[in-house]
């Protein structure tokens, strides 16, 4: 029988640096060969399959001297008005499970009035607050359907990096546009940490585990898995004949597709940018897409190598049907 060692939970900051300090002063110079790195796995909770997936790997990369920190914290300051804060799902003592199960060391659950003391500084009310800025990635695809979401991700990871202050930490591939923004925040302010991307985790029809998946119905359960197949038939299509046809194979998913509220399907660069109009064989890109199926928003991405006859259309071709 295996045998389960609850975390250590972290309710506050002040709980976590009393957890944190003891592990940290023994990180000296001279005994660093005998301690791993503190990996951290930020989470908003409610946790599944795909979040395990992260902590596992966690727990590989901090090996058995290291410290695995899983922090657990629904961010209001990334919801804009009337998006789903309220009823995100909250399921602390099952998160636990899932944490003892997969080794973690600490989970850190802090209350809102403990990562913003002064409240939390939403764009339209007046604050003195210091908040990150993100560039222009951050007004495309997901950021262009939610306004100043992604101030809200890169102001809250900025704090835990300050609180928790790891060497390595770990992010999900499915949510990739914010995967790239955090990349980008790390390198232009110098934070020196190592971030690690893991692959999607799916169901085993193809559709990406997320938190909200529960509130699907079956109707729409059967309906949501349009995004991965999108994806996977774009992927398919463009390995062989290149993006417009990857386009062209993505868009006749959706055409076939019922209760199905598109918002985007793309093709871009890794790093987000358009693809440029001719393109090499073996180019790396990645197809992004995001729909609404009830009151429900899904997002799914697949990394995607475009085939030898590749041809790309820029903007125009490139944009999916809404
Ligand atoms: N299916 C998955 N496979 C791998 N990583 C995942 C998966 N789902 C979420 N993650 C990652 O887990 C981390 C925490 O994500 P979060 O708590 O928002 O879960 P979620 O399932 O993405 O929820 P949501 O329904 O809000 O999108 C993020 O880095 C996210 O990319
Ligand atoms: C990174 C994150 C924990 C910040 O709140 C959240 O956006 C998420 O769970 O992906
Ligand atoms: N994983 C994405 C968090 C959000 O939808 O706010």
């Amino acid at each position: 029988m295996t045998t389960l060692t609850t975390p250590a939970v972290a309710r506050s900051r002040e709980d976590l640096s009393g957890l944190l300090a003891g592990r940290r002063s023994r990180r000296s110079p001279s005994d660093r060969h005998q301690s791993g790195p503190v990996v951290l796995v930020p989470t908003m909770g409610a946790l599944h399959e795909g979040h395990a997936t992260l902590m596992r790997a966690a727990r590989e990369r901090a090996g058995a001297h290291g410290v695995v920190v899983v922090s657990i914290f629904v961010n209001p300051l990334q919801f804009g008005a009337g998006e789903d804060l309220d009823r995100y799902p909250r399921t602390f003592d099952a998160d636990l499970e899932v944490a003892a199960r997969e080794g973690v060391d600490v989970v850190f659950a802090p209350v809102v009035a403990d990562l913003y003391p002064d409240g939390v500084p939403h764009e339209h009310g007046a604050s003195d607050a210091v908040t990150v800025q993100p560039g222009h990635l951050a007004d495309i695809l997901e950021g262009a359907i939610r306004p100043g979401h992604f101030r809200g991700v890169l102001t809250v990871v900025a704090k835990l990096f300050g609180l928790v202050r790891p060497d390595v930490a770990i992010f999900g591939e499915k949510d990739y546009q914010q995967l790239v923004l955090i990349r980008r925040m790390v390198s232009d302010l110098c934070m020196g940490i190592e971030i690690v991307g893991a692959p999607t985790d799916r169901e085993p029809d193809g559709l990406a585990r997320s938190s909200r998946n529960r509130f699907l119905d079956e109707e729409q359960r059967r309906q949501a898995v349009t995004l991965s197949r999108v994806l996977f038939a774009a992927r398919e299509a463009g390995a062989e004949f290149g993006l417009d046809v990857a386009m062209d194979e993505g868009r006749a998913e959706l055409r076939d597709a019922h209760g199905v509220d598109l918002d985007y399907f793309t093709i871009l660069s890794p790093e987000l940018t358009e693809l440029p109009a001719a393109v090499p064989p073996g180019t790396e890109a990645r197809a992004l897409i995001a729909a609404r199926i009830g009151s429900n928003r899904l997002i799914d991405n697949l990394p995607i190598t475009l085939g030898p006859t590749a041809s790309a259309g820029g903007t125009a071709d490139n944009t999916g049907v809404s």
